[in-house]
């Protein structure tokens, strides 16, 4: 590869500062990406990662620093835009009542003439086949009709995509929250061979497996500033933890030796054409796994709308729900940080019809502790949060409940390092103490922390798997018809 291209850089940002209110979201932050890297952006939630990112983009004026592109200093998205930089957003932001294509041609304004259509649907088509080998996404849907996953997979398409000039960096923000380990292998073998083809990426993920093994180099970001910045080959995951400022904790293997006691607190039949039968137990945390999209969320709403058909507010509901698709159907996205986290508590938090502030206050003081809400007064609203701080305003809401048992579709998409393991534990101590957790989840790791996991595949169960035969290879020979499990 050529030396001189890979010393080329593409973006600098160079002392960047900026502040909502009392919040320093970047104090003095500097990131430099050159033709042919791969960089690896890590942090906390809340470290500023997504506002560099709206600085690169141009969309984020600084309040102090310079952003150069090419080695010219400039701003805004026009000047983003014109050299080379595209963004795929953690907060997805396709237009959801236009097709694929239609969206493609919101991206590329370089698609005119009477032939745009043809040409947009073509160039999504070849861009998706050349990243998602064998995807299986209807190029001509409207996206609201796609699943979140298949959302993500087209944003990422419509962003490699070249018409005119092609995408030198291409700024990936949790790009693989919501897909499974396949589909996230491939969009990583993608950027490895984009990369060595001599574009960039910036490449943010709380998969650290992911950024270790793409990243030529890794930023690590906290409190607005960036803490270290090295070749990827001089860390490994606990040095990258540590420097996030988070403490790598041993998993304990516990779960696997759990007992299953008295009834089931639940048994659904789910799918009529099969045998399907999903069973839980007090205590128990049972996984939904297999390859994403396989009916994993249509089972939990199945599961959440037998329990709660009337959507009545109850004082001790049956179930609660997280769900994963925060922007759809997670956050009230004009309430404040404590309203979107009572909103399922309220008749628990009243009295005589009355909601008790001081009760609500109290217990959303205790949350922002125990999960760690970063942010300066729970009033603030839900948008002001960043993207994985809301994800765990939606699980305290479901936590604080008296519910028995409570539904997870995918819940910690975007959740940093560190509270994961908090919230692990969280799970662990509230599954002693009686609760049922029914948890689907992209990653594997999280799989191997349940009692008893059911692969789904084609919208029905494939296969369960208890205690010790729970192993990435039993559940991916149970995601793909013709595999056994062991
Ligand atoms: N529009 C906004 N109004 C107020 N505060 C904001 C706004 N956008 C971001 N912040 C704050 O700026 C800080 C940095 O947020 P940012 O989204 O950049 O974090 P992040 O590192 O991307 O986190 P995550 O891993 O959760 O996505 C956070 O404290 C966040 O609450």
């Amino acid at each position: 590869m050529n030396e001189i291209a890979h010393e080329q850089e593409v973006v600098a940002a160079r002392g960047v500062k900026v502040a909502f209110g009392a919040v320093r979201a970047l104090d003095g932050a500097d990131l430099v990406i050159r033709a042919g890297e791969c960089v690896g952006l890590v942090g906390h939630n809340g470290a500023g990662k997504s506002t560099i990112v709206n600085v690169i983009n141009g969309g984020l004026t600084p309040h102090e620093g310079t952003i150069s592109y090419g080695g010219e200093v400039a701003q805004g998205i026009t000047a983003s835009r014109a050299h080379g930089v595209r963004c795929v957003f953690q907060e997805l932001s396709l237009c959801p009542n236009l097709t694929v294509a239609e969206n493609a041609r919101v991206m590329h304004s370089d698609l005119t003439g009477t032939g745009w259509r043809k040409q947009a649907l073509a160039l999504v088509k070849q861009q998706l086949s050349d990243i998602f080998p064998g995807h299986t996404i209807d190029c001509e849907s409207v996206v609201e009709d796609l699943t979140i996953a298949e959302r993500q997979m087209v944003e990422i398409a419509i962003s490699f995509g070249a018409v005119a000039d092609r995408p030198r960096l291409v700024i990936l923000d949790e790009p693989t929250s919501s897909l499974d380990a396949g589909l996230a292998g491939q969009l990583m073998a993608y950027v490895r061979r984009f990369v060595e083809a001599g574009g960039s990426v910036l490449l943010i993920s709380h998969i650290l497996g992911e950024i270790l093994s793409t990243s030529n180099r890794i930023v690590v970001m906290k409190d607005g500033k960036v803490v270290a910045d090295k070749p990827a080959s001089q860390f490994q995951t606990r040095s990258l933890v540590e420097a996030m400022g988070s403490v790598v904790r041993e998993q304990g293997s516990d779960r696997t030796a759990r007992v299953r006691t008295g009834d089931a607190v639940l048994s659904k039949q789910l799918n009529p054409r099969s045998d399907s039968r999903l069973e839980a137990y007090a205590g128990e945390i049972v996984g939904l796994a297999g390859l994403g999209g396989h009916g994993q969320t249509e089972a939990l709403l199945e599961i959440y709308l037998s329990a709660n058909g009337n959507w009545w507010p109850t004082r001790e509901p049956k179930m609660a729900f997280v769900a994963g698709d925060r922007g759809l159907n997670g956050t009230f996205s004009l309430w404040s940080i404590l309203k979107n986290l009572s909103v399922s508590s309220l008749k628990a938090l009243s009295s005589r019809s009355m909601i008790s502030d001081g009760r609500e206050a109290e217990v959303g003081d205790r949350w922002r502790k125990r999960i760690e809400i970063r942010t300066p007064d729970m009033d603030n609203p839900i948008l002001s949060l960043s993207g994985g701080n809301q994800q765990k305003v939606l699980f305290a809401r479901a936590l604080v409940t008296t519910s028995k048992i409570v539904l997870m579709d995918d819940p910690m998409r975007g959740v940093d390092i560190g509270t994961k393991q908090e919230v692990y534990e969280i799970l662990r101590s509230e599954a002693s103490a009686g609760r049922t957790f029914i948890w689907y989840s992209t990653e594997m790791d999280e799989i191997r922390l349940c009692d008893r996991v059911y692969v789904f595949r084609d919208g029905a169960i494939a296969a369960e798997l208890v205690g010790e035969e729970i192993t990435e290879a039993n559940v991916l020979a149970a995601s793909f018809a013709g595999g056994v499990a062991v």
